[in-house]
């Protein structure tokens, strides 16, 4: 896949330049500013950014910083393109969190190689965060990359005094089907729910992973109980609309979930482990009551919705 650099600077006669040095060898966008530059980046998402260190209204260092603090985009390196030499500018923009930089005046060869090297770490970065926060076998996040994002999510909303919701997903009877339709058929069918589940589940911020075996864990931010509860009762319709087969099952024809729910405005006591114990409690009510529905724990004890 071809990648994408971004090059923010202020004077258009060094981006022309820029841009012919570096066609071959990406898609190159430009912005004349900080400010659209940090807004092009947080849209587009490119593999590299060339930063300009004097701007008149952001300097480069301010525009470093701003992407350093950015989660979505701290990832991205950043080369300073500069007109100082010199040891301690070199130490400044390096401090600043820049991957390298390039000197004017700017030579083309000289311009290629780093991109082309920076360009080569970071996609060998990218895979090996890939392989770290996905879960091989569904293509979901995987349990690593959801408990970070979740003890994030329960500090934000114990600072916003917002409610989070959490959803523990669990295929019903999995064991038998197994048995019944043997393992590899087993795969294809937590791909198919983790397909469902990530269709269901598409508001900014929303979060699906692989919790473990035939268990999904979902994050709801900013969601109450009845807007929990209506997710849950939607995500077990969905999966029992695949109509997927499942013979051996005691609870329909097909293949259903089960899911434990809860929703919390985090205290200072309440983290990860009370957030899912609360949503384990409601999935066990769920399979005792029956199955192929979802339950809400916490205050609101054991409210479930059947599907
Ligand atoms: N095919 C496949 N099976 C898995 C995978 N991970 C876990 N399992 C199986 O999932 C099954 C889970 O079984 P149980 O925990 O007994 O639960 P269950 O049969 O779903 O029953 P209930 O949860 O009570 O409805 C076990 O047979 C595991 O071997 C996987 O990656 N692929």
């Amino acid at each position: 896949m071809e990648s994408t650099i971004l090059i923010i600077d202020d004077n258009p006669d060094t981006i022309r330049l820029l841009s012919v040095m570096l066609r071959q060898q990406a898609r190159v966008l430009f912005a004349t500013n900080g400010m659209a530059g940090l807004e092009i980046a947080r849209a587009q998402r490119p593999n590299l950014i060339l930063l300009d260190v004097q701007m008149k209204s952001m300097d480069g260092f301010a525009v470093c910083e701003r992407i350093m603090a950015d989660p979505d985009l701290r990832h991205c390196p950043v080369i300073f393109v500069t007109a100082s030499g010199g040891v301690e500018s070199e130490i400044a923009c390096l401090d600043a969190g820049a991957v390298d930089f390039i000197t004017k005046p700017l030579s083309g060869p000289v311009v290629q190689a780093r991109v082309r090297t920076h360009l080569r770490l970071q996609a060998a970065l990218a895979s090996l965060d890939n392989l770290a926060h996905k879960d091989g076998l569904t293509g979901l996040h995987n349990r690593r990359y959801f408990d970070e994002q979740m003890a994030l999510e329960i500090a934000r909303h114990r600072r916003q005094g917002a409610a989070l919701g959490v959803a523990l997903v669990d295929v019903d009877h999995f064991k038998l089907y197994n048995d019944h339709y043997g393992h590899q058929m087993g795969d294809e069918c937590l791909r198919a729910v983790a397909q469902a589940l990530t269709q269901c589940t598409r508001r900014p911020g929303e979060l699906v992973a692989r919790y473990g075996g035939e268990e999904f864990v979902v994050l709801l931010p900013n969601s109450c109980e009845e807007e929990v509860l209506r997710y849950g009762d939607w995500i077990c319709r969905h999966v029992a609309a695949l109509a997927l087969p499942h013979a051996a099952s005691p609870v329909a024809r097909h293949v259903t979930i089960s899911a434990g729910l809860c929703s919390v405005a985090p205290d200072i006591e309440d983290g990860p482990a009370s957030l899912l114990e609360a949503a384990d409690k409601a999935l066990y009510e769920a399979k005792r009551s029956g199955r192929n529905r979802a339950c809400i724990g916490g205050p609101a004890q054991a409210k479930c919705l059947a599907g």
